[in-house]
């Protein structure tokens, strides 16, 4: 039995139950940590939407079967038992009075909010007007408001009912194993850390490729863009990973000190080092304006003002309707001070690089030159690759880690209110931009100006 700050949830309640993030994540997480009998609670769905329970059921069955080659019908079931509805507007008192009827023997539940952003005032003054923000957590979605201002607004918000320590604000990479193995690779080796600096990287290229469009959420992602949808947060996230400092210790305090200092010495990106575009044809999406200047891909270059990596730029990119889905960070490193060998007639430059997937197939592939076969003394790329997937097996997906987390009130995984802060400060002077979308065709990387922005990108590695 831990503080009263880490004992587990009691209930789960999923506002937003109808909708695309519960169905594609959530049920599938739900259903994960039922079968490690990680959840036997009450689970409530709340939506708008006129469900029943047997209606919930169906639904999750539904969204597990999607994603699990085969549904375990013990595991499924023991799942639906806990499964109820209460279906309700979120402006309505009645809504929130029937939850905490329902919730009534719950001495903790998890609140979360699968919901658009511009409801999230309303249920959280709901929860507090019948006293179930007092001893509940809430867990936020991304992106936690619109802009520096409007997450300060949305900050308040939360505070005027829910303790910080009960306030847990997702950003899935963070619960991604993948991500995670940043860490792990620089902090549980020695081997790269004393070369982890501006005297022997030239440059760090971050890619979030997805090879799919707006899926239909095509009215929500208008009103977003990339910048908002997957720069301001997973991106960001990604490159403190990267460049942030050992952390002074092993707690989570110090690990979240380590991650906001960092994006502290981030400089604000500027709209002449960034490149927006929009895929062919997204006008013609259903929710999409007519004459949108949303961006479905955006790139732009990064420093940050640090001794350790003064001169070394960042080069970000993420777009829908790539030639392919991949999230990798390639470090590449600066070439041999004096080159004696050269690269075999044929073969493109000294490779130098490491490359970290983090999506599918994730692993980390180590680029080095070989000596050549033969009597020339040149050089060759050859790579040194691990998949983590064949290594170990089955990984925990994000969203089931992220839950279960927030159950245990653990923190750790979760985004200080400081670091979106932040993030957002980053982005700032490249949101809203009027200057005109580039358009680009589907299935291409984006446009030509991005190219040379990075002065040639990495492909990223496609499976
Ligand atoms: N989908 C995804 O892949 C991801 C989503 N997110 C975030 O998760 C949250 C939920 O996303 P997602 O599930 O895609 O959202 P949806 O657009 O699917 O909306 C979720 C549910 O919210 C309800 N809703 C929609 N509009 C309103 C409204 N104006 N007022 C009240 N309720 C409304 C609807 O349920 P009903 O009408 O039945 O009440 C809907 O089913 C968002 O904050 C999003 O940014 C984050 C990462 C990924
Ligand atoms: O938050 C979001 O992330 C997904 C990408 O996440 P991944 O885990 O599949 O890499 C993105 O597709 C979506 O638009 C965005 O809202």
């Amino acid at each position: 039995m831990g503080s009263a700050m880490h004992m587990r949830s009691d209930a789960v309640v999923l506002f937003g139950v109808t909708g695309d993030l519960v169905s594609k994540k959530l049920f599938p997480a739900l259903y994960e940590l039922t079968r490690r009998d990680r959840l036997d609670v009450p689970v409530i769905g709340v939506a708008r939407s006129p469900w029943d329970d047997q209606q919930l059921v169906t639904m999750a069955r539904k969204s597990v079967t999607e994603v699990t080659d085969e549904i375990d019908d013990e595991t499924f079931d023991r799942l639906a038992d806990n499964l109820s509805m209460i279906s309700g507007n979120y402006a309505d008192p009645t809504t929130y009075q029937r939850l905490a009827e329902r919730l009534r023997d719950a001495e903790r539940p998890v609140f979360y909010l699968a919901i658009p952003p511009a409801v999230f005032g309303s249920v959280v003054e709901g929860l507090a007007a019948v006293g179930l923000a007092d001893r509940g957590r809430a867990i936020v979605e991304k992106p936690f408001g619109r802009d520096l201002e409007s997450s300060r607004e949305l900050e308040r918000t939360l505070a005027s009912a829910f303790a910080s320590e009960r306030v847990f604000r997702i950003d899935h990479y963070l619960g991604k194993e993948a991500v995670e193995s940043l860490y792990a690779f620089r902090f549980a080796n020695r081997l790269f850390e004393p070369l982890w600096n501006n005297e022997h990287i030239d440059n760090i290229q971050v890619t979030l490729a997805e090879g799919f469009g707006t899926q239909g959420r095509a009215g929500f992602y208008d009103t977003v863009g990339a910048t908002r949808d997957v720069l301001q947060n997973h991106i960001l996230q990604v490159v403190a990973l990267i460049a942030m400092e050992a952390p002074a210790s092993e707690d989570t305090a110090a690990f979240r000190e380590a991650e906001a200092a960092v994006l502290r010495q981030v400089a604000p990106l500027s709209p002449e080092s960034t490149v927006r575009g929009q895929y062919a044809g997204y006008r013609d999406e259903p929710g999409v304006a007519a004459d949108s200047n949303t961006e479905t891909f955006v790139s732009t270059r990064l420093t940050v003002d640090s001794p350790r990596w003064a001169g070394v730029p960042f080069y970000l990119r993420t777009g829908k309707s790539l030639p392919g889905t991949a999230t990798e960070v390639v470090v590449e490193f600066k070439q041999p001070q004096r080159p004696l060998i050269p690269a075999e007639r044929g073969t493109v430059g000294l490779a130098n690089l490491l490359r970290f997937r983090l999506g599918r197939g994730d692993g980390i592939t180590m680029s080095i030159q070989a000596k050549s076969p033969g009597a020339e003394v040149a050089s060759r790329p050859v790579d040194l690759s691990v998949d983590f997937g064949a290594a170990f097996g089955r990984r925990q997906e994000a969203y089931e880690r992220l839950l279960d987390d927030a159950m245990d009130g653990q923190h750790l995984r979760f985004a200080r209110a400081e670091t979106i802060e932040q993030e957002w400060r980053i982005v700032e002077p490249i949101l809203d931009l009027s200057t005109a979308v580039q358009s680009y065709e589907k299935g291409s990387w984006g446009p030509a100006d991005a190219d040379a922005l990075a002065g040639g990108w990495h492909t990223p590695d496609l499976r």
